[in-house]
């Protein structure tokens, strides 16, 4: 996990903090430094919990019980795991269990609302179909051990989180969290689209808990080491900030839609959709159906044309380095006024052709999207940001390039290597427009089937907003690279 920026806590005597209970027989001291509650069990090494991990934290007078409930990895590279601390108290150490709680728990929510209340939909068949297993077994008990109420709903079938979010209480619930992969989630966003009250329906925080195949977005906001892991999700969702997010405007025969992450065409089309039989493979289909791809090495037949901001790699990547200096206070999402409640209005005519370019060469495949990991082995947008207006497009020529050539630089693709290849055109955009030129062929948007026909995308600035324990996305994109330009 990166490093979370540790807490200002107020100045305190740290000795009237420092205890000791009886934890099933054993004497278990709990000593409070600046950043972590420090848990040591009997003759046990020490336990650094950073106070961001701690979720629960009381003292019960009458029967001197202390209760501490925290979040923490115990193998270094297993999965983060939910501890509870059940301790006796000493009768002269009272007070001061009283205050060690409270005080825990004070700085362990500082800026964060306790007891979130929570709607949670859960897809039992995403990925899978362990959704429902591992909500029970590992989620939920860590929500509620936070204090946290959940109104919960089961998906039976596609369309109902859609009808869900559409018709979504507002002002009812402090987070939606979707137990499932990026499909509900977009399912979701949609339903927030043509909500009565859209702009504050999209003030509703998202936070995915990862069971699908792909969980792109979760990966985004939690990092290749906690993108698949439910409890670290479970923890974003009970302490993540709003962090407001574009999402884009998908227009194909009048109908518009709202993407959140993603729209491929060609093999990065034919790798997501064309191994729907595979999903028994979780996110390895992906690869598989990358490598199945480069095999047939067939052209995509598509007119691609933008509206280009920026295509400079190094300013790009520059934009990437200065957006993550930034403290997450400057990036407080603004209060959306009841007068302003209707979706933004769109800025691009279907027919506008001044300021657009054509790209004229033949292309491998079209990938446009939000967010750098659309799978935990493929960071194809390293340097988008949550919230530059803008859509970052990846247009990989077939010119002067060969399958070699692709399948040596897909060697550094989970760490988003290819952006710095001159075959691969890395452009941002406020617009694009697709016309295919064959009858035939996959649309993938956010990971979804569409069909195979012309359409147009358009940024929506910060309209959504997700749960972020950052405040930007965690995906570490590698300087050397950068240097070597
Ligand atoms: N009970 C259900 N039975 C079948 N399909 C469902 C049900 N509930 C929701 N769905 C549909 O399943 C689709 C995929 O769901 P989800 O996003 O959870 O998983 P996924 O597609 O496996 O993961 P990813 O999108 O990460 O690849 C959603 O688009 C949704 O419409």
């Amino acid at each position: 996990m990166a490093e979370l920026a540790p807490y200002a806590l107020p100045s305190t005597s740290m000795s009237d903090i420092d205890i000791e209970a009886q934890v099933h027989g054993k004497v278990t001291r709990y000593c409070l430094t600046s950043t972590a509650l420090i848990v040591t069990i009997g003759n046990k090494k020490p336990q650094t919990v950073p106070l961001r991990n701690v979720i629960a934290a009381s003292y019960h007078p009458d029967v001197r019980l202390l209760k501490v409930a925290y979040v923490l990895r115990k193998k270094k590279k297993g999965p983060l795991e939910l501890v509870y601390l059940d301790g006796q108290v000493e009768e002269s150490r009272a007070e001061a269990a009283g205050k060690l709680t409270k005080t825990v728990l004070d700085w362990a929510y500082k800026d964060i609302k306790l007891n979130r209340r929570l709607k949670v939909l859960i897809n039992p068949h995403g990925g899978v179909g362990k959704a429902v297993a591992v909500f029970n077994k590992l989620v939920e008990p860590v929500l509620r051990t936070a204090g946290c109420s959940l109104d919960v709903v089961y998906t039976k079938k596609t369309g109902d989180a859609y009808e869900i979010a559409k018709s979504l209480p507002l002002g009812e619930f402090d987070a939606l969290l979707s137990v499932s992969g990026d499909g509900l989630i977009h399912e979701v966003l949609n339903g927030f689209a043509n909500h009565a009250y859209p702009r504050k329906a999209f003030q509703t925080p998202v936070a995915p808990i990862p069971t699908g195949s792909g969980n792109g977005l979760s990966l985004n906001l939690l990092g290749i080491e906690d993108g698949f892991d439910v409890v670290a999700a479970s923890l974003n969702a009970i302490k993540g900030s709003p962090m407001p997010v574009d999402v884009f405007s998908f227009t194909q025969n009048g109908k518009q839609t709202v993407s959140f992450m993603s729209q491929a065409l060609g093999l990065m089309a034919d790798l997501d959709l064309g191994t729907e039989d595979l999903r028994w493979m979780g996110d390895s289909r992906f690869m598989y159906g990358l490598f199945r791809g480069l095999i047939k090495f067939k052209s995509c037949h598509i007119q691609l044309s933008y509206k280009v901001v920026e295509q400079d790699k190094r300013k790009m990547f520059d934009n990437l380095k200065s957006r993550r200096s930034q403290t997450s206070s400057e990036l407080i999402p603004s209060e959306i006024q009841d007068a302003d409640s209707s979706l933004p209005k769109s800025k691009v005519g279907l027919d506008e052709t001044e300021g657009w370019t054509i790209f004229s060469e033949p292309l491998l495949y079209l990938y446009a999207g939000k967010g750098p990991y659309v799978a935990r082995d493929f960071m194809a947008f390293p340097v988008s940001l949550p919230d530059d207006g803008l859509i970052d497009i990846v247009a990989q020529s077939t010119t002067n390039f060969s399958r070699t050539d692709v399948l040596a630089s897909f060697g550094g693709a989970p760490k988003g290597d290819l952006y710095w290849n001159d075959s691969l055109h890395y452009l941002k955009a406020e617009a694009y427009r697709i016309k295919p030129l064959s009858k035939k062929g996959y649309l993938s948007i956010d990971g979804e089937s569409y069909p195979f026909e012309e359409f147009q995308v358009e940024v929506l600035p910060r309209l959504a907003t997700l749960l972020s324990s950052y405040g930007y996305y965690n995906a570490p994109f590698d300087d050397v690279k950068a240097s070597k330009q």
